[in-house]
């Protein structure tokens, strides 16, 4: 059966190393027992800091938790000094790979063209980006759908020409809410998040989980019910325990009448 809800967390580079493998075993033994994974609904991921991905690999072993990294270069191979390929990120076990988060775009300048090509090079490696869209300043819902489609298909276009048809997920993150106090409004968020899910359910060929990341934590999901696909962590993921309470929330949702049927 395909996921319902999808769960993953970027640590971005708040954690040190063995802070980051302590924190996966942590979360590891929190998934092992947690009932919601009995349901085989939910799709987890965690992109730690590159140095750190083997050593998570090894924490998650034998659970289903996916690893992945927060970034990838556009060639498999090559003179390209400092960067990492979506072959070597496959070959060592990972599954998902983000693409283009805003604080890529913000600091580092990437454009359109290159959240493009990194997304064909992460299909191409037969592995599932989390392309990362989202208006930057406050708009109404319409107008942010419309930019989110619009990002989404830049990304996924030439991927799609080449005839790369994986599974993507694309994490709505509106940039005024990441790193906030609070995220959007649970309105404002299920409003974007449906009307961008069947937006590229037109004229997808693999599927497009559409979640929602900025300032997101325990509670968000329990708001939005199943209008948006999960959720897309960051801080609010550091302690254990609120991991848990999501967890909680989605085995709380996925039992609902309303998922059942
Ligand atoms: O950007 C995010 C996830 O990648 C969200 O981060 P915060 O939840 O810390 O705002």
């Amino acid at each position: 059966m395909k996921p319902q809800l999808t769960l993953g967390v970027s640590l971005k580079m708040y954690f040190g190393y063995q802070q980051t493998l302590e924190w996966s075993r942590q979360i590891a033994d929190i998934v092992r027992r947690h009932p919601v994974i009995r349901e085989g609904q939910v799709e987890l991921f965690v992109f730690p800091s590159l140095p750190a991905i083997a050593g998570t690999l090894e924490a998650f072993r034998g659970t289903s938790v996916s690893v992945g990294a927060q970034n990838m270069f556009w060639e498999d191979a090559g003179a390209y000094t400092g960067e990492v390929s979506g072959t070597m990120l496959r070959e060592m076990g990972c599954g998902y790979v983000e693409i283009g988060h805003a604080e890529r775009r913000r600091y580092f300048s990437e454009t359109d063209k290159q959240i493009a090509d990194k997304t064909t090079a992460a299909l191409r490696n037969a592995l599932i980006p989390v392309i990362c869209i989202g208006e930057a300043q406050r708009c109404t819902a319409a107008q942010a759908i419309e930019q989110a489609v619009d990002q989404a298909q830049q990304a996924l276009a030439p991927a799609e020409k080449q005839g790369l048809h994986g599974d993507a997920i694309l994490a709505y993150e509106p940039q005024w809410a990441i790193g906030a106090k609070e995220p959007a409004s649970a309105d404002f968020i299920g409003e974007v998040c449906e009307g961008l899910a069947a937006r590229l359910a037109e004229n997808a060929h693999g599927a497009r989980r559409v979640i929602y990341g900025g300032s997101a934590g325990p509670g968000l999901l329990t708001q939005l019910g199943s209008r948006t696909g999960g959720l897309f962590l960051g801080r609010f993921s550091h302690q254990p325990a609120a991991y848990k309470a999501i967890l909680d929330e989605a085995f709380t949702l996925l039992l609902s009448p309303a998922n059942r049927s």
